[in-house]
């Protein structure tokens, strides 16, 4: 990925030069900066007195970086490189996900916690950024190698986290399995039970309708979207990426909002269902790549297209929504989309589109739902499952679910009303709001 930043404000283009000056092999971190600074720009413009609110956002408060040792069924000994990002506390304690994944680099857990910035300001509710991760690969591993490498990983972690300090959550390759691996370490390490992760289970301080938070959410700010314009999703075909926690409850909520699912894909290629998915597909999905561990080239139903992205799917489609990982959608793929009639792009993933891929969106008058915005309903009910824990209670499934389509709805009101203040777009009009919220507590506070 190369970064082509070229800036209107002489002093944004300043900031970016310093930014890339200090990380000039962080190419994820570079690119998520240099599209946050072009998307604020018009604010800039009016308010410069927030750029050097700016120059101290982009730098973390504290980045944490440290050896995970453990040990294999085989006897045999391995180390990894895990990190924790405390990028802001500006409107809250520390939050979001930890990835387990052989490509993380430093690079990447910064842009994501960059990223997570804006987006949980969007929430409404008061929760700062941050990120973490290792580039251990859980892929082949059994549970009790999953297990120790967890409480390994924890025995480090547990004294840089707290409930009122830093929460983290799940991501790429941490569901619910690892989530409860290091809970337990923290717990017998702390000798305390309190809300240090969230998307724990639901027998020890979980929330309700947290596995299905990220995916719901997209659905439901994809309907903000599309009522928005006087349309729904009924009857629109829809091309889904990944198999994982995101793409799964996304499908699921498409299918009862009577949408037809045309793919799903991972790291092999991707499954084309000429007549969409089912439920009971979708069912099988689930049961070979989320419980089995599988891979989609083994899955036994619909047309396997090996090494390719869905984008490419020989058919007309209305709607993509990219939900496995950054980058998977760029210039060529856009292209394929604009071809496919594609109408609507939202991201379930973080950072899924290049900066070309979303230039040809708006070249080509594609509704963009970007990350920050339309993937906010995870760490949204994160969110609520703190509030639950702080109050020793537990909401129903209609509460959360509620709770859920309510902050999607203010998130797209608020992107939709910056965007209409500054004469710009969702994507960037997300930037703002996000931006504004955490620059003004960050005013308030004084500099450090
Ligand atoms: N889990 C959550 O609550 C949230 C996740 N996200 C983002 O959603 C995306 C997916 O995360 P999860 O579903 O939680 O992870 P997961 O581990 O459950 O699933 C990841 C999916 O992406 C696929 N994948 C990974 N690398 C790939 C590659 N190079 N090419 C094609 N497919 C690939 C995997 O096969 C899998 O289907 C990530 O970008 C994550 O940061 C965003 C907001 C919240
Ligand atoms: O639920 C959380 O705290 C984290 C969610 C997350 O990592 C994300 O929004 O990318």
């Amino acid at each position: 990925m190369t970064v082509t930043a070229s800036f209107q404000n002489p002093a944004v283009g300043e900031l970016f030069e310093c930014v890339k000056a200090r990380d000039p092999a962080q190419p994820e971190f570079l690119q998520a900066v240099e599209e946050v600074f072009e998307t604020l720009e018009p604010v800039f413009d009016k308010r410069p007195e927030l750029i050097p609110v700016m120059a101290r956002l982009v730098e973390p408060e504290r980045m944490i970086q440290f050896r995970v040792a453990w040990v294999d069924d085989a006897g045999k000994q391995h180390v990894n490189r895990g990190y924790r990002i405390q990028f802001s506390t500006a409107i809250g304690p520390y939050k979001g996900g930890l990835r387990f994944h052989p490509t993380v680099t430093l690079s990447v857990i910064k842009f994501l916690g960059f990223e997570q910035i804006f987006k949980n300001s969007l929430t409404t509710l008061p929760m700062g950024g941050g990120k973490g991760g290792c580039d251990f690969d859980p892929k082949g591993k059994s549970d009790g190698e999953v297990m120790r490498f967890c409480q390994a990983f924890m025995t480090e972690l547990q004294r840089h986290i707290g409930a009122d300090t830093d929460v983290p959550a799940g991501d790429i390759g941490v569901g619910g399995r690892e989530v409860g691996f290091m809970f337990g370490q923290y717990k017998r390490i702390r000798n305390e039970f309190v809300g240090i992760l969230t998307g724990k289970g639901l027998s020890f301080g979980g929330s309700l309708i947290r596995p299905e938070a990220t995916g719901y959410g997209l659905v439901y700010f994809v309907q903000n979207m599309l009522e928005d314009k006087s349309d729904s999703l009924q009857g629109k075909r829809v091309a889904v990426s990944g198999s994982g926690n995101v793409a799964i409850y996304t499908v699921e909520k498409l299918l009862e909002l009577g949408a037809t699912v045309l793919t799903v894909s991972d790291s092999t290629g991707y499954v084309y269902f000429e007549d969409g998915l089912t439920k009971e597909l979708l069912e099988a999905v689930n049961d070979h790549k989320v419980i089995k561990r599988g891979r989609l080239s083994d899955f036994k139903s619909g047309k396997f297209v090996a090494g390719k992205r869905p984008w490419e799917v020989p058919t007309k489609f209305d709607i993509a929504l990219p939900c496995a990982t950054q980058n998977e959608v760029e210039k060529a793929d856009a292209d394929l989309l604009v071809k496919a009639g594609v109408k609507l792009v939202a991201e379930g993933a973080n950072m899924p589109s290049t900066s070309e891929a979303i230039a040809l969106y708006h070249k080509n008058g594609i509704e963009f739902g970007p990350a920050k915005a339309a993937n906010a309903g995870g760490v949204a009910v994160s969110g609520l499952e703190m509030a639950q824990n702080s109050a020793r209670l537990s909401w129903s499934r209609e509460e959360v679910d509620d709770k859920l389509k309510g902050i999607m709805k203010a998130i797209f009101d608020a992107s939709k009303s910056a965007a209409k203040e500054y004469s710009t777009h969702l994507q960037a009009g997300a930037n703002i709001a996000g931006f504004l919220k955490v620059a003004d507590a960050m005013l308030a506070h004084g500099v450090f």
